[in-house]
């Protein structure tokens, strides 16, 4: 089996704080992936060191069979990156941030013409393509972004809570380019708040005091701990994992 992701004991310190404790997952190329917890669990800081920009203090990752530690560059060259902020410049339009984006990705002539042409067709950018970026609705600009991380034909995307804030219909809608995507081989690792999202996953990460507490697919999670729903999963994970924190002792309800 391809793995996407292979990584082994990754741990990332800000000086004397630890972000992540110790992840280790494999993630079979072709898939999707969620990756879910609470805010500050270490979700964007383990995606940095899996992007190949952030440099881990211990442990070992290969993404894409190539080595965060010694071949970082190889890696960014093959991964499309959509980060919280979306990263489009608000004052351009959609076409201008997708030129400028296949600059970055160092596309150039007929080549560059061809998966431009593509990634407007396959997100439906058609119509939007002359419109200043600011006047976009929330989703739209998700699609910008999403449109702008495919431009170099990337195996694997990672999209750091690409629907936050955004409304149903676009994340549907954005939802039926992810699973697309993946039916044509491409592998996705995703962070999201939403359970719902997190359902439709091939696999799972729970991430919690930035360590990887639970992986593997969504039905294995809820099987193991028996729970009907991801949302019961999620809140037995945090009540379990807060009465195990020293900094909540003496509060009533430890661990069973
Ligand atoms: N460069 C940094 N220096 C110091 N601390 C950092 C740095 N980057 C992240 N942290 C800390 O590491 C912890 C994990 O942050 P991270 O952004 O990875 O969490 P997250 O799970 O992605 O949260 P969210 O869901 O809010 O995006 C947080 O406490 C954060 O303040």
């Amino acid at each position: 089996m391809e793995l996407a992701i292979n990584c082994q004991g990754l741990i990332k310190r800000f000086g004397s704080y630890t972000a992540v404790e110790g992840v280790t997952f494999q993630l079979p190329a072709g898939s999707i992936m969620g990756f879910v917890g609470p805010n500050g669990a270490g979700k964007t800081t383990t995606i940095r060191m899996l992007c190949g920009v952030l440099m881990p203090t211990e442990g070992q990752a290969t993404v894409l069979g190539y080595d965060v530690r010694t071949h970082p560059e190889e890696i960014k060259q093959r991964i499309g990156y959509m980060s919280q902020k979306f990263s489009l410049y608000d004052d351009l339009t959609v076409q201008e941030n997708i030129d400028f984006y296949a600059g970055v990705y160092n596309l150039r002539g007929a080549e560059a013409a061809e998966r431009k042409r593509s990634v407007v067709e396959r997100i439906g950018l058609e119509g939007r393509l002359p419109q200043l970026v600011h006047s976009l609705s929330g989703g739209w600009k998700q699609r910008v972004a999403l449109a702008c991380a495919l431009l170099h034909a990337p195996r694997l995307i990672v999209l750091d809570e690409p629907t936050a804030g955004v409304d149903p219909v676009s994340r549907r809608v954005f939802w039926q380019i992810i699973r697309q995507l993946r039916a044509e081989g491409m592998t996705i690792l995703v962070s999201t708040h939403y359970m719902d999202e997190a359902d439709t996953c091939d696999f799972l990460g729970f991430v919690f005091y930035g360590r990887l507490i639970a992986f593997g697919t969504p039905a294995e999670m809820k099987a193991r701990e028996n729970k009907a729903s991801l949302d019961d999963l999620f809140i037995y994970f945090v009540e379990r994992e807060a009465a195990d924190d020293p900094r909540n002792a003496g509060i009533k309800g430890g661990r069973r």
